[in-house]
């Protein structure tokens, strides 16, 4: 569904809220923050998604006659509120972090500022785009890592949870890292390579193996990349294949070859393949391999010395099926009166649940050397002070307070759009996002990154923002 059109894709208490704040609060605006909690598989952090979608889904909000007709058949609106959508236009402004960037549990990704009666209608919409894509890149990230350089092509349409999924799945693997996706749709919205392979349908159509790889190349010698575990693969894919190859080469043909194994112990296959292949005179055929792939099989599959030039990731990767729910949530954390600021805070019995009050900024500190050693969420008016008192976020944490020092400080959270203005750069080239989120990534510390239990990248409150929340905690 395009961003645009997803005004009713929410909770019905949006709009009940919504009508109430128009009712009850007209004037009065707020400030939301969206934020990760519990990271996926364990991860010390998620590569933000879902940006683009989110920004276009603000800026163009609106209802058209047949959704305000539904509305008004529920009996739950007034006349006046059910007028204002009529002519909605977006009066909030939106700070973000860039999409691509690694971000961390309880940082504030995303702020909405503006009349109530808007930004609460915003929740469940923007949740369902970051979360979704935020998910999917953090586990193409973590795909992608596993296979160390080498190519992963996205598989994942037909095992994807409906349409949306497999369409913005696809382009969030990209962010992720992935090079190609085999989604006609998502490679045509989104500018991203599409390639593939054959399906075991076209090997078994023909009355031989050999016939199948021939009629092949003969359509495709420029992607002569056969799948040779229909039958028997050492004994006959491998050798059929090398056959069809050969007969390109004496046809002095251009052609690019290689071999696709979709079955089987592949790391026993890939390395008698290779043999094979490279015995033949075919050491430029490249290996692919697919079926139920995921990052603990690659990892594992390439520390047994398997051969593979490609990885062909489906079902586990589009589904993040590892860890499949990613729980952003939308919350207060300021009302408006006029100029005047009222910090907010949700209190909760659980530590990890009381949100942090205010508006606020997120840095990345770098050291002299250029290494991002952490990060600090401080209040937006503050100015940070060359040493910097500061306090650890994770309330559990013990020894908590620390004083940081010879750094450089990066404000994450950007200014992108003013009601109906675009005033900040919102990057839509999702390789450019790739490639903004590979160099970010680089800049942390690698045991952050480690696939099996990373360390947490450090995450602190500058000691305003900490009292404030304290200050509030004890009123309530
Ligand atoms: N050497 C290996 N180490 C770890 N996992 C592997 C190895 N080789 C293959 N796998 C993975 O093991 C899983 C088992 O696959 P599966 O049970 O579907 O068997 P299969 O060989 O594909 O059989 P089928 O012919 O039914 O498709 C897949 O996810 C596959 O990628
Ligand atoms: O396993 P994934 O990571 O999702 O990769 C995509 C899978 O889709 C195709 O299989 P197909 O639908 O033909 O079924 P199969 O598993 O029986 O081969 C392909 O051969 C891969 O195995
Ligand atoms: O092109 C392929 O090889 C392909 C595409 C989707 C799913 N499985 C394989």
């Amino acid at each position: 569904m395009d961003p645009d059109r997803l005004a009713l894709l929410t909770d019905l208490y949006e709009f009940t809220m919504a009508n109430s704040f128009y009712q009850e609060l007209p004037m009065e605006e707020g400030v939301f923050d969206i934020f990760f909690r519990k990271l996926p598989d364990k991860g010390s952090f998620v590569i933000l998604a879902g940006i683009q979608q989110a920004v276009e889904a603000v800026e163009k909000f609106h209802l058209d006659e047949e959704e305000l007709d539904y509305l008004k058949s529920l009996d739950l609106f007034s006349a006046a509120f059910l007028k204002y959508l009529k002519n909605f236009q977006n009066e909030c402004k939106v700070w973000t972090i860039a999409e691509g960037t690694p971000v961390f549990s309880g940082e504030p990704v995303v702020t909405i500022e503006g009349p109530l009666v808007q930004a609460q209608l915003y929740e469940t919409m923007l949740l369902n785009l970051i979360n979704h894509q935020t998910l999917i890149a953090s586990k193409a990230r973590r795909i992608t890592t596993s296979a160390a350089k080498r190519a992963v092509m996205e598989f994942g349409a037909r095992r994807a949870q409906g349409p949306d999924a497999a369409l913005y799945g696809a382009r969030a693997t990209i962010i992720g890292g992935a090079v190609s996706t085999s989604n006609l749709l998502a490679g045509k919205r989104f500018n991203i390579p599409v390639a593939g392979t054959m399906a075991h349908s076209w090997i078994e159509s023909f009355p031989t193996e050999l016939d199948a790889f021939r009629a092949w190349a003969r359509q495709y010698p420029h992607n002569c990349s056969l799948l040779v575990d229909t039958y028997d693969t050492l004994n006959s894919g491998i050798p059929n294949a090398i056959i069809v190859f050969k007969e390109l080469r004496e046809k002095k043909v251009d052609f690019k070859c290689g071999i696709r194994i979709d079955s089987g112990d592949v790391t026993d296959l890939t390395k008698k393949a290779r043999r094979l292949l490279d015995e033949a005179g075919f050491e430029e055929a490249q290996i692919t391999i697919s079926n139920a792939l995921d990052e603990t099989i690659i990892e594992s599959i390439l520390d047994e010395g398997a051969q593979i030039d490609n990885f062909g990731v489906g079902e586990k990767m589009i589904t993040s099926s590892t860890s499949p729910v990613l729980g952003g949530v939308y919350k207060l954390c300021a009302v408006k009166h006029g100029n005047q600021i009222e910090p907010k805070i949700k209190v909760s019995e659980t530590k990890a649940k009381v949100t942090l009050p205010g508006i606020k900024q997120v840095y990345r500190l770098y050291d002299t050397s250029g290494r991002a050693f952490a990060d600090v969420i401080a209040l937006r008016e503050e100015k940070l002070s060359s040493t910097l008192a500061v306090v650890k976020a994770d309330m559990m944490a013990t020894k908590r307070e620390k004083v940081l020092q010879d750094f450089i400080a990066k404000p994450l959270l950007k200014s992108v759009l003013d009601g109906t203005k675009r005033v900040g750069e919102i990057q839509d080239d999702v390789f450019k996002i790739q490639a903004a989120s590979k160099h970010a990534l680089s800049e942390l510390p690698d045991e952050t990154k480690r696939l099996i239990n990373p360390s947490s990248f450090p995450v602190y409150l500058t000691i305003k923002l900490n009292n404030l929340q304290q200050e509030l905690l004890s009123k309530y």
